[in-house]
């Protein structure tokens, strides 16, 4: 090894896994992997084993060994032995293209660092990456190689009795009855002011030429003969292209119908301008224009992350009250309070899902609102309910998430492969074939975080993730959001779970009222509230006047050091950022949605699996129709419909009114809790870009059709012995006319338990309903009762899905004969006490009018369901 530089120990290391960055001194092995318990590095690669590699110093020089299953990579090379690293070095572990980064730089010296064997000269084995890179006695590196971002600044840690300055004001809390005196008064260390910052757009990750200097064109996407090539499941293969205008004057992008939008300074477009300065955003990776090139940026998941005098209001009522807090990129925050302090309000604030209606949410120092149709692939959200279908196996589930979140050309096999990678990461690999509802709450939470991080989002925001959880599996949970947050990633969680409340880097204690009643670190809180116990803390947040906890930390220490100076900082970069709408000229996406057949094929495939995964149900709901058929035959006499037995044919109007309430009661059943059952599931992925219309439309074509089977057997038990129909109003086989009817009413009463399924808020209210539903399809039939005669009751029968079914199986029974109903030209008065309605007459054209009557109120019905789910697209405020 002649080219070894001669070094001598104690050399320092830099490794930047995300953009953080360590220094090692030599003095002993660093381990990197993903096993926090094993390893001094700790990396989110999934594919990167849990011990995966090691460095340490030898003959005075760095050696980089492999102890992976998935390898190592030194410019796609995978290693095969040790590796004496001849200078900086980029590493990719687990895969060569788009592993987990990681540059070590050998030889970039520590200032002032203590001697070896004395505390504080190196890290802590077994501690997480990013408190061991923010702790007081690793000062920040100096010497940065030219090509690497500077790491930003060590993360101040208040030092409870070590006061720097002198008491504070700020002491309400301790005024409060009962409050713990502290000898030594709550003061955070001072924070000198940050300066104003550009906006870090990611991790800076090369330069492409741009068609000036090479061809006209460049073709950007996930496949390899792509001229750009991005390794992201989120691009399409052929994601979109870069022209170089005639003449050179400039260049534009033009979308390739990708799936997840080509979107230029935060708009999506179809084809726009790019000029100098603009960011095409693809995915996860963001290319600049700068002086003829592209500078590629990739969000590898280090954010910040911020809210700005968020408020919410409804009517008078504000729910959430001025809440502002800043995050670096990694950090973990609990956010607590009473029940109704506004936490779910300020969750769904944050991920754009209910918009503030005043304040700002920066994401990397971007408005979040304004991008949302870019940035909200980059946002998980684990809402309070499990948006999983409990009947589905694990991977199963994630198999669908996968199809409906990834571009549709995305092969079979890599989908598979980022599944069992996320199973892996979360555990729940020897879960995977069991069905979600027989998973215990901890490993269904999991399994709802598993669906999130499939597109690797930068930011996890959770909502009560650890609610109805045993202490075990709350820690358990929270364990695995610091892991997450270990990883890179900016994790929020709302949580009830004060046990484990030390895993976290920041809390934010919200009041009633939506108030902020505390931001800082977990170490600070207590004392903060002059409390032992955190339930302490609530009964005082419960008890305080209104307004109280909002003035107690407005302008205290904590307030200045954890919420307005950083939030300032990155204020100044989102200002810095320029305004979020393009000024290019764009056109913009043609069309939301190109991929909605493959949406509407994902979610048919989906909601046929849980159908059939869900036996016991199905079962009933196909021992209905034959039991209902069952029952006519048992009850209903025989040749009720012939018109050669006149005596039997007065009953014709119970064997065509039992027909139709039976469809009508089977199509509305069947879907009448469908979409509500789901609401979670749809709330969430109507948010990722799910096409009500596709879903609506899948639950049309398979309840639909099982309305049609089951109307099907009803009418073939139902009229089995009656002798009748002979010849229909347009079909010779009256039977088969008959069939089409009621299957046909069956089918507008499904697209009516729809509708009533898309506005009701649980499932329970939708089963009340039906009983009320089915009541007044039978009285507006006007088989019972002569409702065409009075104004008004005749009008709003014209509404009822089943008066129009009975009118049909009238029509073709040719009921002017067999029940004298005298509509008939030939019989001008109806038999005494018969009622004549004209949509019944025996006639071609009065069966297609009832035909015609029941489609538009399908169409109707199904096209009501779709307004009441359609998505608001980028968020509003109200
Ligand atoms: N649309 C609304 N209109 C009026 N009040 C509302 C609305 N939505 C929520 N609220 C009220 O706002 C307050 C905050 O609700 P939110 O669900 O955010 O509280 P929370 O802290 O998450 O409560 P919990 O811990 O019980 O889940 C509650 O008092 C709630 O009743």
């Amino acid at each position: 090894m002649s080219q070894q530089p001669e070094q001598t120990a104690p050399l320092t290391l830099q490794i930047l896994p995300d953009g953080s960055e360590r220094v090692f001194d030599g003095s002993r092995r660093v381990v990197i992997g993903r096993d926090s318990n094993q390893v001094d590095v700790i990396v989110s690669e999934p594919r990167a084993s849990r011990v995966h590699a090691a460095l340490y110093v030898s003959g005075g020089a760095w050696i980089l060994e492999d102890v992976s299953s998935q390898g190592t990579f030194v410019q796609n090379t995978r290693l095969t032995q040790p590796m004496t690293l001849p200078g900086p070095v980029v590493v990719r572990l687990g895969h060569p293209v788009d592993g987990q980064e990681l540059r070590l730089v050998p030889g970039a010296r520590r200032p002032n660092l203590p001697p070896p064997g004395q505390p504080g000269h190196q890290a802590q084995p077994g501690q997480p990456a990013q408190h061991q890179a923010a702790a007081p006695q690793q000062p920040a590196v100096q010497q940065t190689p030219p090509g690497f971002q500077p790491s930003p600044p060590p993360r101040p840690v208040a030092q409870p009795g070590h006061p720097q300055q002198p008491p504070a004001p700020h002491q309400q809390w301790a005024q409060q009855p009962g409050a713990i005196p502290h000898q030594t008064p709550y003061v955070p260390q001072h924070v000198p002011a940050q300066q104003p910052q550009q906006p870090r757009l990611g991790e800076y990750t090369g330069v492409y030429q741009t068609a000036a200097n090479a061809s006209t064109k460049l073709r950007i996407g996930r496949d390899a003969t792509n001229d750009i090539v991005l390794h992201d499941l989120q691009v399409s293969r052929f994601h979109a292209e870069l022209h170089l205008r005639p003449g050179g004057r400039g260049f534009e992008i033009v979308d390739l119908r990708s799936h997840n939008g080509t979107f230029v300074d935060g708009n999506r477009v179809g084809r726009s301008e790019v000029r100098e300065g603009a960011v095409i955003a693809i995915g996860r990776h963001l290319l600049r224009l700068r002086n003829g090139q592209l500078e590629e940026f990739v969000d590898t998941g280090s954010v910040t992350f911020s809210a700005a005098n968020l408020s919410v209001l409804a009517g008078p009522k504000v729910l959430l009250d001025d809440v502002s807090f800043a995050l670096e990129g990694g950090d973990f925050l609990a956010v607590l309070g009473p029940t109704g302090a506004g936490k779910s309000t300020l969750m769904k604030a944050l991920t754009g899902n209910r918009p503030a209606d005043r304040g700002a949410v920066l994401y990397n120092g971007r408005d979040l609102y304004a991008n949302y149709a870019e940035l909200r692939n980059r946002v998980g959200y684990v809402p309070q309910d499990d948006i999983l279908h409990p009947q589905l196996k694990v991977r199963d589930a994630l198999r669908y998430a996968a199809r409906l979140r990834f571009p549709p050309d995305t092969a079979a096999a890599e989908r598979e492969h980022r599944v069992e990678e996320v199973m892996a990461e979360l555990g729940l690999t020897e879960r995977a074939e069991l069905a979600v509802e027989k998973l215990s709450g901890g490993q269904r939470k999991r399994t709802s975080v598993a669906i999130e991080l499939l597109t690797r989002p930068s930011l996890l925001i959770l909502d009560e993730p650890t609610s109805g959880l045993d202490p075990g599996y709350e820690k358990s949970v929270m364990d695995l959001l610091r892991r997450l947050a270990d990883g890179g990633r900016t994790v929020i969680t709302v949580t009830h779970s004060i046990q484990s409340l030390d895993r976290c880097d920041r809390i934010l204690f919200l009041a009633p009222g939506g108030q902020t009643a505390f931001f800082g670190p977990p170490p600070e809180t207590l004392q903060f509230f002059s409390r032992g116990t955190y339930a302490e803390v609530f009964q005082d947040l419960d008890r305080a006047a209104p307004g109280f906890a909002k003035n107690a930390f407005a302008g205290s220490p904590a307030d200045h050091q954890y919420v307005r100076a950083p939030l300032g900082a990155q204020l100044s970069k989102a200002n810095g950022a320029g305004p979020a709408v393009a000024q290019q000229a764009a056109t913009p996406a043609a069309n939301a949605n190109p991929h909605w057949a493959h949406q509407l094929s994902t979610l048919f495939r989906r909601f046929s699996s849980v159908v059939i995964a869900d036996r016991r149900n199905t079962l009933m709901l196909f021992m209905q129709a034959p039991i209902l058929g069952l029952l006519m035959l048992a009850v209903l006499g025989s040749n009720d419909l012939s018109t050669t037995d006149p005596v039997a044919a007065k009953k014709a109007g119970s064997v065509l009114l039992a027909l139709v309430l039976g469809a009508t009661y089977l199509g509305a059943s069947n879907s009448i809790r469908e979409i509500v059952k789901e609401r979670p599931i749809l709330t969430r992925e109507r948010a990722i870009g799910l096409s009500p219309s596709a879903y609506v439309l899948s639950k049309v074509l398979l309840l639909g059709l099982l309305t049609i089977a089951q109307a099907a057997v009803l009418v073939f038990l139902g009229i089995v012995r009656q002798g009748g129909p002979g010849h229909g109003s347009v079909l010779s086989s009256g039977q088969f006319e008959l069939f089409l009817g009621v299957a046909l009413a069956g089918l507008a009463a499904m697209a009516l338990g729809l509708l009533i399924s898309a506005f009701v808020s649980n499932a329970d209210k939708a089963l009340t309903i039906l009983p009320v539903i089915l009541f007044a399809e039978f009285l507006f039939t006007g088989s019972a009762f002569p409702v065409n005669k009075t104004p008004g009751l005749a009008q709003a029968s014209y509404l009822a899905t089943a008066k129009w079914g009975y009118s049909a199986a009238a029509s073709t029974a040719d009921a002017d004969v067999l029940l004298g109903t005298g509509c008939n030209d030939t019989m001008p008065e109806p038999l005494p006490g018969a009622k004549c309605d004209a949509t019944q007459a025996h006639k071609a054209g009065v069966w297609w009018g009832d035909m015609t009557a029941l489609s538009a109120l399908t169409v109707v019905c199904i096209a009501g369901a779709w307004l009441a789910i359609r998505p608001v697209g980028q968020p509003k405020r109200k």
